[in-house]
C-alpha cells in the first residue's frame, strides 16, 4: 500500500513528467505560427466576409495548400486555438476567427508582429539556437559566429536574403516605437533639436517618422552599407552608409534603439565615445537617446524580467 510519502513523491512525478513534457514540445508552437503564416492563414480569415469562417472555407481559400493535405489543417488550427491566436466556434460548424494576437500575424496590420516571428524561425537563427553549448565550449564572441563562421552584421552583408528576415522584423518593431515616439508621452524628447542621427536606424522607419512629425528637424539614418543599398532620403530625411565605430555625422542628438545590445561593455564604451565626439555639450543641448529593453536586478525573481523603457 502506498504510504503519503510515496504520494507525494508520484504527485511531485506526475508534475516534473508534465513539465518536462511542456519543454520537450515546447518547439512546436512556434513553428505552427511560421506555418499559419505561410499558408496565409490569418490574412485569409481576415480577409472573408464573415468573422467566422468555417473549416471548408478556410481549407478552400488557402492559396498553396496541396488537396491531399487539407485533413492536417484542423490539427494545425487546434494547436493555434489552444494558443489563443484563434477562436474556434463549435456551435456555427467548426467555425475560426482571428483572435487579437492573432492579428498581430497579418500582413498589413500597422502593428504586425508576423516578421519577427518569421525571423525566429528562419534556419541561419535555429541553427544559432542549437549551438549555444558549442558556443561556451569555443572562445568565440557569440553563438552566431559558432554556428556560421562570422558575425551576424558579416553574414547579413552576405545574404540578402536572411538580411531582409532581420531587417523586416526590426522594422516591425519600429513602426510600433515610431508611434509611442511622436506621440504626447515622448515628442518634448525631439523639440527644439534641429538635426538628430539615428545610429544603426536600418531601414529608417523611426528616422522617417520623427522627420514627419518636425519637419524642421534633419533627420539622418546611418547604417552598414548593404542595409543603405540605395536608399535616397528626400527633404529633411537622409541615409548615410559607413559604420558607426568609424565617424557618426555631426548633429544636436543621436538616437540609439536596439544598438549597445548587440555589443560587449568595451564597445558600448567606444560607441558612446564616438557619440560624444559628434554632438554638443549636455549644456548646449547635446543628448543620446537610448532605446533599449532594462533588466531588472540580478535578484528579482524574473516576473518582471523585461521593461521597454525609453
Ligand atoms: C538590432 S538592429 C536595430 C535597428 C533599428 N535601430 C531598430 O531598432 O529597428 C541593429 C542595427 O545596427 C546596424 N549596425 C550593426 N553594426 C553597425 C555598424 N558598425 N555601424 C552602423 N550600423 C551598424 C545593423 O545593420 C542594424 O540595422
Ligand atoms: C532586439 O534586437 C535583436 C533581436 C535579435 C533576435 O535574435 C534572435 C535570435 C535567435 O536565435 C532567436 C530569436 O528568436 C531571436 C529573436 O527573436 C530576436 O529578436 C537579434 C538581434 O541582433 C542580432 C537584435 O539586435
Amino acid at each position: 500500500m502506498l504510504n503519503n510519502n510515496d504520494i507525494c513523491a508520484n504527485d511531485q512525478l506526475i508534475q516534473a513528467e508534465v513539465q518536462s513534457w511542456d519543454y520537450v514540445l515546447s518547439y512546436v508552437l512556434p513553428s505552427c505560427i511560421k506555418c499559419a503564416i505561410e499558408l496565409g492563414i490569418p490574412d485569409v480569415l481576415h480577409k472573408n466576409a464573415n468573422p467566422i469562417m468555417s473549416l471548408s472555407d478556410l481549407v478552400a481559400n488557402l492559396p498553396n495548400l496541396n488537396p491531399s493535405k487539407a485533413s492536417f489543417i484542423p490539427i494545425l488550427m487546434r494547436i493555434l486555438v489552444h494558443s489563443g491566436l484563434f477562436n474556434y466556434h463549435q456551435q456555427q460548424g467548426d467555425g475560426y476567427s482571428l483572435t487579437g494576437v492573432g492579428r498581430l500575424l497579418l500582413e498589413d496590420d500597422p502593428f504586425s508582429k508576423r516578421s519577427f516571428f518569421l525571423f525566429a524561425e528562419h534556419p541561419v537563427v535555429l541553427n544559432t539556437t542549437v549551438s549555444v553549448s558549442n558556443w561556451l565550449r569555443d572562445d568565440l564572441p557569440t553563438a552566431f559566429e559558432t554556428a556560421h563562421g562570422k558575425s551576424h552584421w558579416d553574414y547579413c552583408a552576405e545574404e540578402p536574403e536572411f538580411s531582409g528576415f532581420f531587417d523586416n522584423a526590426m522594422t516591425s518593431d519600429s513602426r510600433l516605437i515610431s508611434n509611442l515616439l511622436i506621440s504626447d508621452c515622448c515628442k518634448g524628447v525631439f523639440e527644439g533639436l534641429t538635426s538628430l542621427v539615428d545610429v544603426g536606424g536600418g531601414t529608417g522607419t523611426v528616422a522617417m517618422a520623427i522627420a514627419n512629425a518636425f519637419p524642421s528637424l534633419k533627420s539622418i539614418v546611418l547604417d552598414l552599407p548593404h542595409v543603405i543599398g540605395d536608399r535616397k532620403g528626400t527633404g529633411n530625411l537622409e541615409f548615410i552608409a559607413g559604420s558607426m565605430f568609424d565617424k557618426i555625422p555631426h548633429a544636436n542628438a543621436i538616437l540609439l534603439k536596439w544598438i549597445l545590445h548587440n555589443w560587449s561593455d568595451q564597445d558600448c564604451v567606444k560607441l558612446l565615445k564616438k557619440c560624444k565626439e559628434s554632438i554638443p555639450s549636455k549644456e548646449k543641448g547635446g543628448k543620446v537617446i537610448i532605446i533599449e529593453i532594462v533588466m531588472e536586478d540580478n535578484n528579482s525573481n524574473g516576473s518582471n524580467l523585461f521593461k521597454h523603457n525609453t
